[in-house]
């Protein structure tokens, strides 16, 4: 059975004055994954975040954070919830340490072995005892992602957390957030609008346009991929008579080109075959997730 979601975003639309940013917006985020929320500049996507954890108000619809409504039951909603929205402030003068130390005094419960678990966590434990100032944006942000995880939220939120990484950053951040999910048993989302870093860190990505969901995806999952359509192509010695016989598709060089699913596949083969064509090789071309959005966004411009 599949597991109740932690987030729930119903039919949410956030409308400014006569502008919708969010137009009924629908979307389950389930248990223990690493999530994406993938939209070009201006898609919504922050919008989206500032109203799952009570920066702006819903217009319409609600979302609800492990069973607990943001708009009647902020307080348990937000309780199952850290978040980086806008950069953490952290005292530069003080070591990572102490600003967790800090920051722990502030919420009951949080003990020195907490604060320590989360360090380990996000891999800062030999830093933790040096300066702020002397951290690199990378080292920041896991200092804010151990804040943000010290009450065991169920759900951690960030807000284009790959932004100014280099690729070495950027491979860090995957891995931890790996970690996160699994040893915290916390659902991560992140949002973004790079294609590729998605691909990389998440197990499942909404796509976001025009403050509309476009599609959601699993990443990683050869069944899924596996009974989609796909372009598939068949390697032939007749390629003009194999394209006649099948009568869809196209020819590029000695291969016929066609979209097909699996059964539809293993037919087209059978066809061949039995009028007498030889078939050498038989490939799917899969196409990255890059692609996919670049044709649903029309290349990722914003209008
Ligand atoms: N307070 C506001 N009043 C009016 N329009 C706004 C407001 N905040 C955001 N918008 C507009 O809403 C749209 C969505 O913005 P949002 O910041 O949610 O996009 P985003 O997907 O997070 O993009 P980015 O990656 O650029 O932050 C944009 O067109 C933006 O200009």
């Amino acid at each position: 059975m599949a597991q109740e979601p932690v987030v729930r975003i119903q039919n949410v639309t956030k409308r400014i004055g006569s502008k919708v940013l969010i137009d009924r917006l629908t979307l389950d985020i389930p248990p223990g994954q690493v999530f994406g929320f993938l939209g070009p500049n201006g898609a919504g996507k922050t919008t989206t975040i500032r109203m799952m954890v009570g920066l702006m108000s819903i217009t319409k619809g609600d979302i609800l954070i492990q069973g607990a409504s943001v708009k009647s039951d902020f307080e348990r909603a937000i309780s199952a919830v850290g978040a980086i929205v806008e950069n953490p402030e952290m005292y530069k003068f003080l070591t990572g340490y102490q600003n967790l130390l800090h920051y722990a005094r502030m919420s009951p419960g949080i003990t020195k072995e907490r604060i320590m678990e989360a360090v380990e966590r996000v891999g800062m434990q030999h830093r933790i005892h040096d300066k702020v100032k002397t951290y690199s944006l990378g080292m920041r942000q896991r200092l804010g992602v151990a804040q943000a995880i010290l009450h065991r939220p169920k759900l951690l939120i960030l807000d284009e957390p790959t932004n100014g990484l280099d690729p070495q950053g950027i491979r860090e951040l995957r891995d931890y957030l790996r970690v996160l999910a699994k040893e915290e048993g916390a659902t991560v989302f992140v949002s973004s609008h790079l294609l590729s870093e998605m691909e990389l860190m998440c197990d499942t990505v909404a796509v976001i346009q025009h403050g509309r969901l476009i599609d959601v995806k699993t990443l990683g999952k050869e069944n899924d991929a596996a009974d989609r359509p796909q372009e598939t192509a068949f390697e032939v010695d007749a390629p003009e008579r194999a394209l006649r016989l099948v009568k869809e598709g196209r020819l590029e060089g000695n291969h016929l080109i066609v979209t097909a699913d699996r059964s539809a596949t293993a037919e087209i083969n059978t066809k061949l075959v039995l009028a007498g064509i030889s078939v050498y090789g038989i490939r799917v071309l899969t196409r990255s997730l890059e692609d996919q959005f670049l044709e649903m966004t029309g290349g990722g411009q914003i209008d």
